[in-house]
């Protein structure tokens, strides 16, 4: 019998074939920030056009892929979905920084810790080689609610200009603002097509223990430690 790990590995050396035979340039995207900020929701909005209808805290990683066509050339993004939780991430840190292209921040606009952490999660990158070299994008979530606001658009906006990121305020719970999620990733999208990468689709998967987890409109992989 087929062991999930043996069915995972196949999935994946599969998809390498198609990959090569249809050039697709892949790309790596991590989405970090503090617990609780929507790390899940957003990219599950991008991936999956909804806002899921529950979520648990992230543990190890999450994976969604969503192909996207940029000017002819059609790419696949390969969306990390970050434990926000230390005790969820610890031994994930090296599988998280590796080969990765570009980098999404994500804090909450109800809940100031998650912005002033947002230090934190910058020097993290910067201690993994992830600077200003790559596309960095910051995320302000939770928009919707905005009587319970407390991180002012322009305190964030000097943020980002200090980081040489742009800033983004969303909301991934709220349907009008879908396409604006798709917005910010496909901007991102753009600024990785004029990058080079080719990503080994299987260079950072071997070594890790997957159990799988399909939806109907993405590929979903939890890598749980
Ligand atoms: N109001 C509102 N709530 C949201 C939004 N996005 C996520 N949430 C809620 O915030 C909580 C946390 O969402 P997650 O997406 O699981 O957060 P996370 O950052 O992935 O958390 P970890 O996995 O622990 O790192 C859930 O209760 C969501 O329903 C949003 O845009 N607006």
């Amino acid at each position: 019998m087929q062991t999930v790990e043996g069915a995972i590995e196949a999935s994946i050396a599969q998809s390498a074939i198609i990959e090569k035979q249809g050039q697709k340039r892949i790309f790596k995207i991590i989405v970090i920030g503090d617990s609780n900020v929507g790390k899940t929701c957003l990219t599950f909005r991008f991936c999956s056009g909804k806002f899921p209808d529950k979520t648990e805290a992230t543990i190890g990683v999450d994976f969604r892929e969503k192909v996207v066509k940029v000017e002819n050339e059609t790419l696949k993004l390969q969306l990390w979905d970050t434990a926000g939780q230390e005790r969820f991430r610890k031994s994930m840190i090296p599988h998280y920084y590796r080969n990765v292209h570009a980098v999404v921040f994500v804090y909450d606009v109800t809940k100031t810790s998650s912005f002033d952490n947002l230090t934190h999660w910058i020097s993290e990158c910067n201690q993994h080689k992830l600077g200003e070299g790559i596309p960095r994008i910051l995320v302000g979530n939770k928009c919707d609610d905005q009587r319970n606001a407390v991180v002012p658009t322009n305190t964030a906006q000097r943020f980002a200009d200090n980081h040489n990121m742009p800033l983004f305020e969303t909301s991934a719970k709220d349907d009008s603002e879908s396409d604006h999620v798709e917005a910010i990733f496909m901007t991102l999208a753009h600024k990785l097509r004029s990058s080079r990468p080719m990503m080994p689709p299987t260079s950072n998967r071997n070594s890790l223990n997957m159990s799988r987890n399909n939806s109907q409109s993405d590929q979903n992989l939890r890598c749980c430690f």
